[in-house]
């Protein structure tokens, strides 16, 4: 867990001190130190710092007007850095110095999508094909292939316009992989799609990255981010306010307890003599142990239970879902308190309290 600090020093996990012994940490796929941009007198990015390793998924979130496009623009060589950022390498590649080479490794999918109406889905694809410069027999094939894996085959020779959004958002994510990029950029990929048609699309993902291809994505959506990222950054007023896997965010704020239930009303009694602050529910038996669901207080917890000698029927721990943690990182009255250093504690045992404002 990486809560970051105002001094935008880089998260540990995202970069490692390299190894005296054994094979170097392969570069990442994506990585941005200090990015900055500002538009007129607004900050939007105030010095962001990311490393999205090769073949990993990568989620940015943020409510509205974070930042999360601005960043993709930047890294996908749309719009150029704020003056004081750091380095930002995509595909081995500056961004600033070799924006061709970082074109020809990326895939960019945005909130608009560069699917045309009047012409067909197979034409679109085709068009696209010739803007890669792929040869005629090539063309052919390659685009037969992403119409059958997207599901299109049956609908490519309608107009695009007769679409529906799934199937347009499909289109346009394969016209995005003619090119056969090894970086793809999803800025909110699933926005305004019905439950089956984003279940459909979180599995091309999940596809796309078994295959190698490393995923960046944005999203408003914190289910998607928990079913697709292995990482999350939590964007909120131009800073990364917390990163992690979605396990990791999810214990940085209050609300996670484990549940013991009891069948033996003397062992249930007996318990909750045991654990101070456990709250009881006498009708199920049951008690409710406010926790962060990590290793260290689950194993305070067994050992208090242990000592009395009774056992609980079953024992299950609940984290906060990730909507609790965005409200808790994106509300400006609380941030969460930074990990203890790795000396105090493992570094998937964030500090999960609330704090005083920064
Ligand atoms: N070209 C521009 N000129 C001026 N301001 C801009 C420009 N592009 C973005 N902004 C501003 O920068 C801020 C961040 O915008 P951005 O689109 O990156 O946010 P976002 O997190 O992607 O939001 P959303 O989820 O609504 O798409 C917003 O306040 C936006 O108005």
């Amino acid at each position: 867990m990486t809560p970051h600090h105002p001094s935008n020093t880089p998260p540990p996990q995202a970069s490692p001190a390299p190894a005296t012994t054994g094979p170097a940490a392969p570069a990442p796929a994506i990585s941005a130190t200090s990015l900055r941009k500002s538009y007129g007198e607004k900050t939007v990015l105030a010095g962001i710092d990311l490393a999205v390793p090769e073949g990993s998924v990568f989620a940015l979130l943020g409510p509205n007007g974070a930042g999360k496009t601005t960043t993709v623009q930047i890294l996908s060589t749309l719009v150029t850095p704020g003056g004081g950022s750091g380095a930002l390498v995509v595909g081995g590649h500056d961004v600033a110095r070799e924006p061709q080479a970082v074109r020809a490794a990326i895939g960019v999918t945005g909130q608009f999508s560069a699917v045309d109406g009047l012409i067909t889905g197979e034409e679109n694809m085709l068009l696209m094909a010739d803007l890669h410069h792929l040869g005629k027999r090539e063309r052919r094939t390659v685009v037969a292939e992403l119409l059958e894996r997207f599901d299109l085959t049956a609908a490519a020779r309608k107009p695009a316009s007769t679409y529906s959004g799934g199937m347009k958002r499909r289109l346009d994510l394969a016209m995005t992989l003619v090119g056969g990029p090894r970086i793809l950029f999803l800025d909110e990929p699933t926005t305004g799609l019905d439950p089956r048609s984003r279940h459909t699309m979180w599995q091309l993902v999940r596809d796309l990255v078994a295959g190698g291809t490393t995923v960046f994505l944005t999203t408003q959506y914190l289910d998607e981010a928990d079913e697709l990222a292995d990482r999350i950054a939590v964007l909120h007023e131009g800073r990364i306010a917390a990163e992690g896997s979605a396990d990791e965010l999810k214990r940085l704020v209050p609300g996670g307890h484990v549940r013991l239930r009891f069948t033996d009303p003397a062992a249930y009694g007996t318990a909750a003599g045991a654990l101070p602050g456990a709250v009881r529910d006498e009708a199920t038996l049951t008690l409710r142990v406010p926790g962060d669901g990590s290793q260290r207080a689950l194993r305070t917890l067994l050992d208090r239970l242990d000592a009395t000698g009774v056992e609980a029927a079953e024992l299950t721990v609940h984290t906060p879902d990730l909507d609790d943690v965005f409200f808790a990182l994106t509300d400006s009255t609380t941030v969460p308190a930074p990990s203890p250093s790795p000396a105090e504690a493992p570094t998937t045992t964030p500090a999960r309290t609330k704090e005083t404002p920064r």
